[in-house]
């Protein structure tokens, strides 16, 4: 992990912990909520650190703490705080009664250690007078009246006054520098005053003059005017100690599974392309990045939409997992809703609605995207091979998008990726990149060929401008793709120069991207030790995978997900959310109505629509009544008879 409890000088906060250590603390907050993966967060890693360390004085004031929203233990609390893009930070205020987000960090893009500390200061000063911490001295300058009265007076500690001009932080610095320590009180005041600054002797400022206990003051002598010049001077001042605080505890992480997992290392051939890593790229796309987003709307909805569609057209997935996407779009479709909650999108996904044979896998397991540490590769690195699965598997089958309305767009995999990065990628800085590049070029791309060779040519320029990053895996370093013993025949030299020969790589890509180069090792339904490398695709339809794999945690959780949850839910939040537009209410029922056709039920390996089932009812019922009706007739009939003859005999 990026950061280390007990290690580092900040607190690691996660899932068990966070809401209680900012629900009324006496302390303000700054969270940086980052993921691991994210390789901006990686490289913002030793700044924060930095800061941390800088301001760990100040802790009784305000403290500093980071959570890893790529923990997987994380994922539900970060969508809880509403956290999009990494690293996102958050200030919370002392003595919040209720769960709040927190405020957003508005310093500039540059997140320099001094920008984020003076940040700190300003928030500080946002705080009412009664919420203040209680650690946190007055910040606000004094004045010259207050000063003066403060002279020729004995008192049982130090007064320092830091004189400054208005802009300057120093004084607030120095102020929360020594807030742990006993018998020595800071204050500022700004320089307006000339006449009384000339009387005290102070030329230049910022300046620190100093009342000593007995009544004794004048201006202190140090080297430079720095922040750390005064605050050092002022602690080893005879008398001045740090006080004998208690260190201030996180709250006992509930959770304490994190040490005790075992990451076993998978061995895998660089040379395949692993299911594993795209089909758990798929569940950290649908289930966590996207799950971020409480509603999708306008172009954020366009985008999600085209992706799906896009990906059940031509992700070379296994049947329950193209089935879904399946589902999915035809379900996205036949939605005319211009806003959909994305609660609603996830119990599809999740398939509470029990639909048979469609299933993507909860389980993260990286293999061909595994890093040599946790925090390195994964998600980013299956998403690349994602799109780039995509672009190729829309060059192999041109007509496979045919009736979508994205057929005859020879960029338009590049163009959803383009927008999906934009819009939902949690690496913001990354998406600029992106953006840039696509900018710059995506226009030129007029084949579906061109469109495999855009991404690749893209990927390389990303992997040269991180080669040697902070966030490089020094187990897979950054080179140019494909490396010339993956692909010989794609590596030439003209005149002494490198150069790609596109051609090859253009059938490089074809193949290694390609159904045929997919291994199925590690995928859920797969024993780990399986011989078995290559699973169903889109066309097989092989029963066991459509059985979820029993045993583990998750699987038991999503079960009794599934046994109580209401097969209503979804429709019943759109129409909540819709109630005003009657017709589109409609349309929602009706769609679903449709989509209710699709459940059924299993009985003797026959399956029975709930259709079906509800006729067989009707059925029943009916010809139980039929049967009462002649029983009772036959019975009155039978009595008028006895009747009859009896009268007929006497
Ligand atoms: C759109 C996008 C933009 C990003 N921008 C940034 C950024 O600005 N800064 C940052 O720190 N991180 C960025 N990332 C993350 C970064 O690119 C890597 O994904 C991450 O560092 C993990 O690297 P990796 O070693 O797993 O290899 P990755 O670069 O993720 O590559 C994954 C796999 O793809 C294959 N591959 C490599 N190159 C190519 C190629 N040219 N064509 C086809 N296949 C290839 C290899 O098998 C490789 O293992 C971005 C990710 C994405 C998806």
């Amino acid at each position: 992990r990026l950061y280390r409890a007990g290690e580092d000088p900040l607190s690691v906060l996660a899932a068990g912990t966070v809401r209680r250590a900012l629900l009324n603390s006496s302390a303000a907050w700054v969270v940086q909520f980052y993921s691991s993966s994210c390789g901006h967060c990686v490289a913002f890693a030793p700044t924060w650190r930095a800061l941390a360390g800088d301001v760990k004085d100040w802790e009784s004031a305000i403290r500093i703490g980071v959570l890893d929203c790529g923990e997987e233990e994380n994922y539900e609390t970060c969508k809880e705080y509403g956290i999009h893009y990494y690293p996102t930070f958050r200030y919370f205020k002392a003595f919040t009664k209720q769960f709040t987000t927190g405020e957003n960090y508005k310093a500039g893009a540059d997140r320099e250690l001094q920008t984020v500390r003076q940040m700190m200061i300003d928030f500080l000063q946002n705080h009412s007078q009664e919420l203040r911490p209680p650690a946190c001295p007055p910040l606000d300058p004094v004045s010259s009246s207050d000063i003066t009265s403060l002279f020729d007076k004995s008192s049982p500690h130090y007064t320092a006054i830091v004189f400054e001009s208005n802009s300057s932080y120093v004084g607030r610095e120095v102020i929360l520098d020594l807030i742990q320590y006993e018998n020595i009180v800071v204050k500022r005041a700004l320089n307006s005053d000339k006449p009384f600054l000339e009387k005290l002797g102070i030329t230049s400022v910022p300046s620190c003059y100093l009342l000593h206990p007995n009544g004794s003051h004048g201006l202190i002598n140090i080297l430079k005017p720095l922040r750390s010049f005064f605050s050092s001077y002022l602690k080893s001042l005879p008398g001045v100690r740090r006080k004998l605080l208690l260190p201030l505890q996180l709250p006992i992480k509930e959770n304490k599974e994190e040490n005790t997992e075992i990451k076993v290392w998978k061995e895998f051939d660089k040379s395949k392309l692993y299911m594993a890593d795209l089909e758990s790229g798929l569940h950290y796309l649908l289930r966590v990045e996207l799950a971020t987003h409480k509603t999708l709307e306008g172009a954020e909805l366009k985008t999600f939409k085209d992706f799906v569609t896009v990906s059940a057209k031509l992700f070379p997935g296994r049947q329950p997992v193209v089935k879904l996407l399946e589902t999915l779009q035809e379900w996205l479709v036949s939605l005319p809703l211009d806003k959909i909650p994305y609660d609603a999108i996830l119990d599809l996904v999740n398939n509470k609605m029990r639909i048979s044979g469609i299933f993507l896998t909860k389980r993260i397991q990286w293999v061909g995207c595994q890093g040599s540490r946790p925090e390195l590769r994964g998600y980013t690195c299956s998403l690349w091979k994602l799109f780039h699965t995509l672009t190729v598997q829309a060059a192999l089958q041109p007509k496979a998008l045919i009736n979508t309305g994205l057929e005859d767009n020879p960029q338009i995999v590049l163009q959803i990726m383009r927008r999906y990065i934009h819009h939902f990628f949690g690496c913001k800085a990354c998406a600029q990149h992106f953006e840039e590049m696509a900018k710059e070029s995506m226009d030129s791309v007029k084949t579906l060929d061109k469109a495999v060779l855009w991404l690749w040519e893209k990927h390389n320029v990303v992997n040269n401008r991180l080669a040697g990053d902070l966030s490089e895996d020094p187990k897979f370093p950054k080179v140019q793709w494909p490396t010339p013993d993956l692909c010989p025949a794609c590596h030439e030299e003209i005149k002494g120069l490198h150069s790609w020969n596109e051609d090859q790589v253009l059938q490089f890509m074809k193949y290694h991207y390609n159904n045929g180069n997919i291994l199925y090792k590690y995928t859920d339904g797969q024993t780990d030790s399986s011989e078995v490398e290559h699973g169903d695709r889109r066309e097989t339809k092989d029963k066991s995978l459509l059985k979820k794999p029993s045993g583990n945690r998750e699987n038991k959780i999503l079960d009794q997900e599934n046994v109580l949850d209401s097969e209503s839910r979804v429709l019943d939040k759109l129409i909540a959310n819709h109630s005003p537009v009657k017709d589109r209410g409609k349309s929602a029922v009706e769609s679903a109505d449709h989509k209710e056709t699709k459940q059924s039920v299993s009985f003797l390996g026959i399956g029975f629509s709930n259709i079906d089932m509800s006729l067989c009812v009707v059925l029943y019922v009916a010809s139980s009544l039929f049967l009462m009706i002649m029983y009772f007739f036959f019975r009155m009939r039978s009595k008028r008879w006895k009747v009859k003859y009896y009268r007929s005999s006497v």
